[in-house]
């Protein structure tokens, strides 16, 4: 198995640069997911690792051999990957068996072998009973696992994934997940994943690199993301959580209960330091308020089945998300304990 390696890779479409000097390592058989909102060039990053765009700059590597550069241009049938898309984009005139054993007649692969990689393939995404249905009698998730089963049965070194999950709905995109778990442990092949949906890739991809503008804002596993994102931008769009400005720390630290405390006490002029509380690490107090506590006024309470969310705002007039297992009046005082931060990078 081979690693992936972009390297500076940079796609204008006219003076516009969809992706700007993105640079990944990516380890043979890891999972990676490509994660941002819409036009931050996640699909233009995944299309040119598969071949179907050029490069402007940069290089993509596979093991030692040079994909792709500015000179160089490997052709998509010689790359060795294959691309699941969103469309499943399935032949409705061939049998499913006809549908995954496409990319073999393609290879002029027959007989023997050819019915047994396509029997493999089928029983891997757990559908050999429907090998002789056509795809409109499957369902979407059904689909989805053909098209998973046509891109395996040519043994690729790395599976491009382009919201495979988008037209499914939310309880079928549940069982699909475990689905794709299943499918890159058994074929330890390198996936690389495209979604604006951040809990399917922090439920799936071992590292995730985040992607805004068309440049690569951070890159790291799922848990360095949601406890140490690098800006404000990153953690509003990992999990949920408030930003509120404190007199302590720098950035790329973590603040206990004592020293946020404090720094958030301190007067609106020297709190000037970004920090990150997550709704997790605050403790509501509803009764008995002493002058000293940190206030806060309930706004809104949204009951979430296992718990309630409380939406308060501080005296200073900044918002707070909050976690509580009763649910509390709208308009009430509350005391609040914020029992750790995460010092931001201010915003260029
Ligand atoms: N063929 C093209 N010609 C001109 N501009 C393009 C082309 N393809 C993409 N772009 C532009 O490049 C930027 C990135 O597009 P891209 O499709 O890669 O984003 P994305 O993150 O995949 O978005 P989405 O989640 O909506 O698919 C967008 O501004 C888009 O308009």
């Amino acid at each position: 198995m081979a690693g992936l390696t972009i390297d500076s890779v940079t796609k204008r479409f006219g003076e516009h640069p969809a992706v700007e000097a993105l640079s990944l390592d990516i380890a043979p058989g890891e999972f990676v997911a490509l994660l941002g909102p819409s036009g931050c060039g996640k699909t233009t990053m995944l299309r040119m690792l598969a071949g179907f765009e050029s490069l402007s700059e940069g290089e993509i590597r596979l093991g030692g051999r040079t994909l792709a550069s500015h000179e160089h241009h490997v052709p998509p049938e010689r790359r060795n990957m294959a691309m699941v898309f969103q469309s499943y984009a399935l032949w409705p005139h061939m049998s499913v068996a006809d549908n995954v054993g496409y990319p073999l007649k393609l290879r002029r692969l027959d007989g023997e072998t050819y019915r047994r990689r396509v029997a493999q393939a089928l029983a891997l995404v757990g559908l050999a009973p429907y090998a002789e249905r056509s795809p409109q009698e499957l369902s979407g998730g059904q689909r989805q696992r053909v098209a998973l089963a046509r891109c395996l049965v040519t043994d690729p070194d790395v599976v491009l994934l382009d919201e495979p999950l988008a037209n499914l709905d939310r309880h079928l995109r549940a069982a699909m997940e475990q689905s794709f778990r299943d499918f890159h442990r058994r074929t330890q092949a390198t996936l690389v994943y495209v979604t604006h949906d951040q809990s399917e890739a922090m439920a799936l991809a071992d590292r995730i690199a985040v992607m805004c503008d068309g440049r690569l804002a951070q890159w790291g596993t799922p848990e360095t993301l949601y406890r140490q994102p690098r800006t404000a931008w990153v953690a509003s769009f990992i999990g949920q959580g408030s930003l509120l400005n404190v007199a302590a720390g720098r950035p790329g630290q973590r603040l206990e209960e004592a020293t946020l405390m404090r720094g958030l006490a301190a007067a609106p002029a020297e709190r000037i330091q970004p920090v990150l509380v997550r709704p997790e690490h605050v403790t509501v107090l509803s009764d008995a308020l002493s002058p000293q506590d940190l206030r806060g006024r309930v706004e809104r309470v949204t009951f979430r089945g296992e718990r309630y969310e409380l939406h308060l705002r501080l005296e200073s007039g900044e918002a707070l998300l909050a976690y509580h297992q009763t649910a509390l009046g709208e308009g009430q005082q509350v005391a609040l304990i914020l029992r750790e931060g995460w010092c931001l990078e201010p915003e260029t």
